[in-house]
């Protein structure tokens, strides 16, 4: 029998997240209607905490996760704890340095001081780019886990898996501290390439090799198209082929391509503010990833989007030619980038989501493209949370929320 996602008999899951971030976490835990209180945030970045306390009226704790010791975390009583660290050492176009990168440090030393901790969370949730399932990291993970009696699930998955027409592969790592236990238990120990057990079909097969690219096609054709992403959607925001986008001033592009952010007078609300400046497009055209608005599919956007044009994010043709692509002229698509607020609905934000007003158009990219899609997130927390048997919840509750203070 399963048990709701409420926590100690009507009391809400004690919660840390770590690396917070914008709150990517927080707003996924919501979303996954999971009975949890984020007892602490952490994260070093002062602008993203700036936009995490504006949404959520909480300023995360502002330091180094790796300063942090057993003692300091066993006051948070917290039963769960959410981490999703930087992902630099692991993604393809980075060194590759893994464990040995500076920036893992924190997450392996977080890992090391479980053992150490009176109450050791009972639950743990790990999002990182793929290309982690490979490193050292996750094998230190994984021994250290085990070694604290955890058992845990693996998956890589995209939003396009969840009907956004939006690719952003990534790797999570759910783990449960016995005697908890997995809704699918038989997926135990492995590394999962399909929602399927999200959903309790447990007879489905879930690895890398079961998804023929025919099943990516199917997706795909069951995805939203991207306008109904867009804020600006309406006939009088796209933008004319004729008058809009050949009057763009040319902008001024550095080495790289980045245009300078001009801020138009109306502020980040501004259609005038995105387009992509002609310049750009000659030099830059052959590299771009260019969507429709009826298209099923864009590319990941990262925290380079803006700044450089290869490989950090799809941008929108907002006159859609005869022909698609490369082969009609670029000029005549009138290019713009996704605005930050279309780039937070593809990552499945609230509408409520805000960035404050000094928060910079370049800031607002850069913290989007490390946040993560609320439309895979919350469907695995609400796998982690919800136990197998009454028994072992019960079990498991009772020692673990014994009463704790601050
Ligand atoms: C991949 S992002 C996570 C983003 C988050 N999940 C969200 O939804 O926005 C990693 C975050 O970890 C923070 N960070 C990196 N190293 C840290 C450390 N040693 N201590 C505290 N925060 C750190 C960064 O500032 C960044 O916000």
């Amino acid at each position: 029998m399963e048990k709701d996602l409420s926590g100690n008999e009507g009391e809400p899951w004690r919660v840390l997240e770590f690396y917070s971030g914008i709150g990517g976490m927080r707003y996924s835990l919501k979303k996954a209607g999971v009975n949890a209180e984020v007892v602490e945030a952490f994260d070093i970045n002062d602008k993203a905490n700036d936009v995490y306390q504006h949404n959520f009226g909480h300023r995360p704790y502002q330091g180094n996760i790796q300063s942090l010791t057993a003692a300091e975390l066993d006051k948070y009583g917290a039963q769960a704890w959410l981490l999703s660290p930087p992902c630099q050492p692991y993604t393809r176009q980075g060194l590759q340095k893994q464990s040995g990168d500076a920036r893992a440090f924190s997450f392996l030393k977080i890992l090391e001081l479980i053992p150490d901790t009176t109450k050791p969370p009972v639950m743990l949730f790990v999002e990182n780019v793929v290309g982690f399932e490979a490193s050292d990291t996750r094998t230190k993970m994984v021994q250290v886990l085990a070694k604290s009696d955890y058992i845990t699930q693996e998956f890589i998955l995209s939003p396009l898996q969840f009907g956004v027409p939006y690719s952003r592969p990534r790797y999570f790592c759910l783990a449960k501290r016995k005697p908890l236990s997995f809704r699918c238990e038989h997926f135990n120990g492995q590394l999962l390439w399909s929602p399927s057990p999200l959903f309790g079909h447990d007879n489905i097969s879930v690895t890398k090799d079961d998804q023929p690219e025919e099943n990516w096609d199917k997706l795909l054709r069951s995805c939203d198209p991207v306008e109904r992403f867009l804020e600006f959607n309406n006939p009088s925001d796209r933008v004319n082929a004729e008058t809009g986008c050949l009057l763009t001033k040319p902008v001024a592009v550095d080495d790289f391509g980045a245009p300078e952010e001009i801020i138009e007078e109306d502020g980040y609300d501004s259609i005038g503010n995105y387009l992509v400046p002609l310049n750009l497009i000659e030099r830059w055209g052959s590299a771009m990833d260019i969507v429709y608005p009826d298209s099923k599919r864009c590319c990941c956007f990262t925290k380079s989007y803006y700044r450089y044009v290869k490989g950090t994010g799809s941008l929108l043709a907002t006159v859609q030619p005869k022909n698609k692509g490369k082969a009609s002229s670029l000029k005549e698509q009138c290019l713009r980038y996704f605005t930050p607020r279309e780039v937070a609905n593809l990552h499945s934000f609230p509408g409520d989501f805000q960035f404050p007003q000094h928060i910079s158009l370049r800031q607002r990219y850069a913290l989007l493209g490390n946040s993560l899609s609320i439309a895979v997130v919350a469907p695995l927390l609400q796998y982690l949370f919800t136990q197998a048997s009454r028994f072992a919840s019960i079990k498991v509750l009772h020692s673990a929320n014994a009463h704790f203070s601050l």
